[in-house]
């Protein structure tokens, strides 16, 4: 599936994303959408290495077209048809990997419908590089776990920065691609919910310690507007009891995002734990 040509293919959409963060500042914030904080231009106060262009919905090239046509009005269709090539290929990973998951649980039947529960959000991200020695490093992004069902990052082959938590929370290790053309999948909250705890939402930061910007492209899905999630009857017995309430992602959305420090698994447990 990842062959030479999505090599180039990277290469291209990250060149793609120089681009975006080197335009002026008014044109980045003329995308910005106060509707759902992540379509468009975003900054996080407490984050302040952090830049990240959201496409929200972006399976659909007319969200790709609306973006691209606000960050430059007179066109720019290399980067409109790079976004959306590299796009397609993040799609069908995403669909393997949960319809693998899916299968390896016995969830069979509810392929279909898991696959057709989520929206597709692109983030481009750029992490400032740093000019001081501080050799514990600079915080990139804040310790969390992602709160979609998945997430696919690949980032530039320089620059690492991405550290995971170990499960039994001992330790930080690194994330490191193995080479150019590898992607990291990161399970969030709402796979956990929906697989009753059977898959682990690593706790995750960003440190940056060098000099030269890091540049990220990740795949999330979030569950759809509307969505309950709620773990299927088969996957619930007296040796794996039921482990959360119904789960409605917008609600918890809220919950976080007014409460930024709460990105873990134990206030997901206390937000919705039986
Ligand atoms: O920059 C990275 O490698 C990870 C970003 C991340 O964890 C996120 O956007 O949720
Ligand atoms: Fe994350």
């Amino acid at each position: 599936m990842f062959d030479g040509a999505s090599v180039e293919l990277r290469k291209a959409v990250f060149k793609a994303s120089e681009d975006v963060f080197n335009l002026p500042l008014e044109t980045k914030l003329s995308t910005k959408s106060d509707k759902l904080i992540y379509k468009g231009y975003l900054t996080i106060p407490t984050m302040p290495l952090y830049e990240g262009m959201g496409f929200y919905g972006v399976d659909s090239p007319e969200v790709v077209d609306e973006l691209t046509h606000k960050l430059w009005p007179q066109g720019n269709i290399t980067f409109s048809k790079n976004v959306q090539s590299f796009v397609e290929k993040l799609i069908e990973l995403n669909v393997k990997v949960r319809a693998m998951t899916m299968e390896s649980f016995g969830l069979e039947k509810y392929i279909e419908e898991h696959l057709n529960s989520a929206k597709n959000h692109l983030q481009l991200i750029k992490y400032k590089g740093v000019d001081n020695d501080n050799t514990e490093g600079n915080l990139g992004f804040e310790p969390h776990i992602d709160r979609q069902f998945l997430t696919i990052l690949c980032q530039n082959d320089v620059v690492d920065g991405l550290k995971i938590k170990t499960k039994d929370g001992e330790e930080w290790i690194k994330a490191k691609p193995s080479q150019d053309s590898s992607f990291l999948v990161i399970a969030g909250a709402s796979l956990h919910l929906l697989l009753n705890g059977g898959v682990f939402p690593p706790l995750h930061r960003v440190v940056i310690t060098g000099k030269k910007d890091r540049y990220v492209a990740g795949l999330f899905l979030p569950p759809k507007e509307g969505l309950i999630i709620n773990a299927p009857e088969e996957i619930v017995d007296d040796e794996h009891p039921r482990l959360y309430k119904p789960f409605d992602f917008q609600a918890y959305l809220k919950f976080t995002n007014t409460n930024t420090k709460g990105r873990d698994l134990s206030s997901l447990k206390t937000y919705c734990a039986l």
